[in-house]
């Protein structure tokens, strides 16, 4: 990037969550991730540098170790000049979310991370100038607590996602609650997939977006986004995915373009055989805990029909959902296990201050600060080692737990007929 000639009106807004924002280049498949801060918190320069760096080795050192080469993206710190950013945060304010604009973008550092844009990523087997869908799900956590030290019972029967709907609906975040459960989508089970996909298809919430040529057109910004209109998705879906009962329009079409991209995200998310050490945590991580959610709506359905609950088919060991599972699962003890560790790594850095940088707190997140993750003892040995590992475990799993998985899918040209390939 010649960071000396960058013209704001070559960026447009793309996306934002909690902690950044995103805008996009209009010709070149980047995108700019800039920090978002409340009003009034001051960073310094040197702070934002530091965070923007140490998020970057954290996706080299810790998240592409776990989960793999070619399925993590790092970026890189890059440095703009300030004008531009001030000039690109006005342009870009009016398309921001309402309910995103407690927070400013950081136009005083002039720091931000460049990285793919993973809506638009083109990779060697598709031919130029074909369309590219871009379908980003967020998962969220797969499995239901087994830690001995949970101590309210219904977190053993009902996961996080699930009980958190109700808070989200209450509080007037989201409008109804949706029927996606996490551990129908993690359960490698099909049926249970393409129900958890078409929920999400339903109520996609901020869990679901779908990108043409990267541009947004379908998942909502919030609670006052329009209802979801699968006749109109499905007419953007036509040109990949011609619905093979032949017929041109109407709901049958919908349905049958909806029902392709549903097998088709499932297949992509059973697929792969990229190398991550993820699988190297095991058989510490095997799949432990229940294996369905008692609020999801499938398993509820069965109930009633008098039926057992799905077999866990399993997930395929070097899919990238079997990973980002393995990883959550770094959450070892539960928040109710970690707080006391937690508390006790502050009381050591309270009496001890300077530790803080040997201890490797706040990074640098390299090689050795990877190393001590893979320790997956729950023996208690009183140290403030053991209570430390087990915080940043609990970090990294926290992260898996809130990553969002891009898939990029094109038309192939081997076949005569449209067919995809993701
Ligand atoms: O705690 P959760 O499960 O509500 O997750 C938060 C997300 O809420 P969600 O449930 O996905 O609507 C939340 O997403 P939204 O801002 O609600 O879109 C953030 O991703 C938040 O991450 P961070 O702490 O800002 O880095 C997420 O917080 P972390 O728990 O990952 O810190
Ligand atoms: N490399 C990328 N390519 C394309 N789109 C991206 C990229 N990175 C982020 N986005 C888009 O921008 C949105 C916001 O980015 P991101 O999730 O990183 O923000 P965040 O503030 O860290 O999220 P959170 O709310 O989880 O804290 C994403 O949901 C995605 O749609």
């Amino acid at each position: 990037m010649e960071e000396g000639k960058m013209d704001e009106n070559e960026w447009g807004y793309h996306g934002e969550g909690n902690k950044s924002l995103v805008v996009a280049h209009a010709q070149r498949c980047v995108v700019l991730r800039f920090l978002k801060f409340p009003p009034n918190r001051k960073k310094t320069s040197e702070e934002i540098f530091q965070h923007l760096q140490n998020i970057v080795d954290f996706g080299k050192n810790v998240m592409k170790e776990f989960l793999g080469e070619n399925y993590v993206h790092c970026g890189e710190v890059v440095q703009l000049p300030l004008e531009f950013v001030k000039q690109l945060c006005l342009k870009i304010q009016s398309e921001r979310p309402e309910s995103r604009c407690d927070k400013d973008l950081d136009t005083l550092s002039g720091y931000a991370m460049c990285l793919p844009n993973l809506t638009r990523l083109q990779t060697y087997r598709f031919a130029e100038h074909r369309p590219i869908l871009c379908v980003e799900i967020k998962p969220k956590c797969g499995f239901i607590p087994f830690s001995s030290d949970v101590t309210h019972e219904m977190k053993h029967k009902v996961c996080r996602y699930c009980m958190h709907q109700h808070l989200k609906v209450a509080t007037g975040k989201w409008k109804q609650i949706s029927k996606y459960c996490p551990l129908d989508l993690y359960s490698g089970n099909k049926q249970r997939m393409h129900f958890a996909l078409k929920s999400l298809l339903q109520e996609a919430q901020n869990n679901l977006k779908i990108f043409k040529n990267g541009e947004l057109i379908y998942g909502c910004k919030d609670a006052r986004s329009p209802v979801a209109d699968w006749s109109e998705l499905a007419h953007h879906l036509k040109p990949f995915f011609f619905p093979s009962n032949g017929l041109a329009s109407g709901p049958h079409c919908t349905r049958a373009v909806i029902r392709e991209l549903v097998h088709v995200i499932t297949r992509v998310l059973l697929s792969g055989s990229d190398k991550g050490r993820a699988g190297t945590l095991s058989p510490g991580l095997g799949p432990q805990g229940p294996r369905v959610c008692e609020a999801s709506p499938f398993s509820r359905s069965l109930r009633c029909q008098g039926k057992n609950t799905p077999e866990r088919s399993g997930l395929p060991k070097g899919c990238l959902l079997y990973k980002t599972l393995q990883v959550q699962m770094l959450d070892l003890l539960d928040i109710e296990g970690l707080y006391p560790l937690y508390n006790r790594v502050e009381r050591y850095l309270e009496e001890f201050p300077e530790e803080r940088k040997t201890l490797q707190i706040d990074g640098p997140y390299d090689e050795a600060f990877y190393q001590k993750l893979l320790d997956l003892s729950t023996e208690d040995d009183g140290t403030v080692a053991f209570a430390l590992t087990k915080v940043q475990q609990y970090r990294v799993a926290m992260t898996a737990k809130d990553c969002s998985i891009m898939i990029a899918l094109s038309p192939c040209l081997q076949d005569a007929r449209k067919y995809l390939q993701g």
